[in-house]
């Protein structure tokens, strides 16, 4: 007999016993399960009876017990009932438990039937995208955050897929937001040349940033935060009392600035009023503002009669004078800069030091110039914009979205750094920004949350410090104060203003003796104010800024 013969007549005994013995011990085990059973059951039910119920169940159980054990032929009896009921309970093996369902495996599948109608091919014989197909087929890659958030895609999308089209990249955005969740923000990534999408969901920015003086060089302008990607630096700055590192979204200005001005949009209520602010006391250290409140609300009045601000205007007849004046000194620096250079001389102080016109909402005031039928107050920015950089005069312009249209050319042209605040759709955020937008703002959008563009760069998600109105009461005090703070004074004022670039008669404000004191708060900023000049009283219920007669 060969070895091999052996081996297999020695594997058949060794299966037949193993059959026999399964055979034979299989009431045993029917029985042990049953009464495991059992045991699990009185387990969860001395489990779920209250304590003080527990003493009078287990007297009950022990006199039982004890009757049954009292009775004739009572143990005998007991032992069969139990075995009988154990091989009873016992007789089915346990059923296995479900599995769990993976979160993961549900999410991407509803993600990929949420797809499938966008991206299936009719007549494609293998579709990525199918009734039968499974998300396997075209997403590559996947990760999830530790609270089951889809974190990171990517997937494959057919080659007929029209991508370049921005309605249809739109629709598959929505899809994937709306299956992600839409209370974050998520940068889509779509490479055109391999047919495929990234997505990524991108973590909030910080809201807890206050006006402060931020740490930059001469000409920067932070103009908010971003994330890692939207900036290659970092700043120290305040935040929640603590020292952090944040990259900053900085706009460069001054004539070797390639964005010398900036239009800001924002849907109403969303702060570009905060964001003039914010630009304002940042440039206040080193430049003269003119500023021109189109709205008209007095949101800027804490500017008023404040070292270098030339004035604060409201009406259409101040904010038209304050223009031309502008446009007139733009012209006076460019002569005076030719005629240094010709003469080989350095260029006078007064035609160096950068000059802001900060306008809010103008629009406004050019549907009121139309209503009386006088030229538009946009025409008069013509100089300033075109002139601007080499004659160190920067335009900041900041409006409601609504008000785009209304927006002239030049100004659309000239101003090459671009916010846009408030919730933008793939349209708005096209037309104030230059280019589309890569992100899809999440569902819920904090004031001062929006997108930035300086120049020919893609945009970055941007947070606008919190810069509140000193006189808003309803501001938090700690918010009001840090604005207060940055706010300067006649005393504090390290460069004087150069009187030869003041307007006719150069009238510098005249401080009053209350103003020499800096005011540590907004109950002090409030109180000195008004004293000094009766017409331009701070609070929001006489919000006239009433400018100094400058012109
Ligand atoms: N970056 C920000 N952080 C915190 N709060 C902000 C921020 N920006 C704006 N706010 C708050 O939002 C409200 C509206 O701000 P703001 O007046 O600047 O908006 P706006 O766009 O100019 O509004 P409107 O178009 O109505 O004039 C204010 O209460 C302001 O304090």
């Amino acid at each position: 007999m060969s070895l091999t013969r052996h081996l297999t007549r020695g594997r058949d005994l060794a299966r037949t016993a193993g059959d026999h013995a399964a055979d034979m011990f299989a009431p045993l085990s029917l029985i042990g399960r049953g009464l495991r059973r059992h045991a699990d059951w009185a387990k969860g039910r001395w489990a779920a009876t209250p304590k003080e119920r527990r003493g009078p169940t287990l007297f009950l159980a022990a006199a039982a017990v004890l009757g049954v054990f009292l009775l004739p032929h009572g143990p005998l009896l007991a032992v069969v009932a139990l075995m009988a009921s154990a091989a009873w309970v016992g007789r089915d093996p346990k059923p296995a438990a479900p599995p769990e369902p993976d979160v993961a495996d549900i999410k991407l599948t509803a993600l990929y039937a949420a797809l499938t109608p966008y991206l299936a091919g009719l007549d494609d014989p293998c579709p990525l995208y199918g009734a039968e197909g499974g998300y396997k087929d075209a997403f590559s890659s996947w990760e999830f955050d530790d609270e089951g958030r889809l974190a990171a895609l990517e997937l494959a999308y057919p080659p007929y897929f029209t991508d370049t089209e921005p309605a249809a990249r739109a629709r598959i955005e929505q899809v994937v937001q709306g299956k992600a969740g839409r209370s974050r923000e998520y940068r889509f990534d779509w490479d055109e040349e391999s047919n495929r999408l990234r997505v990524a969901a991108l973590a909030a920015l910080p809201t807890d940033i206050a006006a402060q003086p931020f740490v930059t060089a001469p000409g920067e302008i932070v103009l908010g935060f971003t994330d890692g990607q939207g900036s290659r630096r970092t700043i120290p700055v305040t935040q929640a009392g603590v020292t952090a590192q944040q990259p900053p979204v900085v706009w460069r200005v001054g004539p070797r600035s390639a964005e010398p001005h900036l239009l800001a949009l924002g849907a109403a209520g969303y702060g570009t009023s905060t964001l003039l602010r914010s630009v304002a006391l940042q440039a206040l250290p080193h430049g003269d503002l003119v500023v021109i409140d189109g709205a008209g609300t007095g949101e800027h009045a804490c500017l008023v009669n404040r070292p270098g601000v030339h004035t604060v205007e409201t009406s259409l007849h101040g904010a038209v004078a304050a223009m031309e004046w502008v446009a007139k000194e733009t012209e006076r620096r460019l002569v005076a800069l030719n005629a240094a250079r010709h003469h080989g001389m350095a260029a006078p102080e007064d035609v160096t030091r950068p000059l802001w016109l900060l306008l809010d909402h103008p629009t406004e005031l050019s549907e009121l110039a139309q209503a009386e039928g006088r030229p538009d107050p946009q025409e008069l920015l013509e100089t300033p914009l075109r002139h601007g950089r080499a004659a160190r005069v920067t335009v900041v312009f900041v409006d409601d979205l609504e008000a785009r249209d209304r927006i002239s050319p030049t100004v659309r042209s000239a101003a090459r750094a671009r916010v846009v605040l408030g919730p933008v759709t793939p349209e708005t955020g096209s037309s104030a920004l230059g280019v589309p937008l890569d992100i899809v703002p999440a569902a819920q959008t904090p004031a001062g949350r929006g997108y930035a563009r300086i120049g020919t760069a893609a945009p970055v998600r941007l947070q606008v410090p919190a810069t509140v109105d000193p006189l808003d009461d309803e501001a938090p005090a700690a918010l009001r104060d840090a604005v207060i703070a940055l706010l300067p004074h006649r005393d504090t004022r390290t460069e004087a203003a150069a009187p030869q670039a003041s307007p006719k008669a150069a009238p510098q404000p005249t401080a009053p003796a209350a103003l020499q004191a800096v005011p540590q708060n907004v109950e002090q900023l409030v109180a000195v104010v008004p004293d000094a000049d009766e017409e331009a009283r701070l609070t929001k219920e006489s919000p006239a800024v009433r400018p100094r007669p400058v012109w």
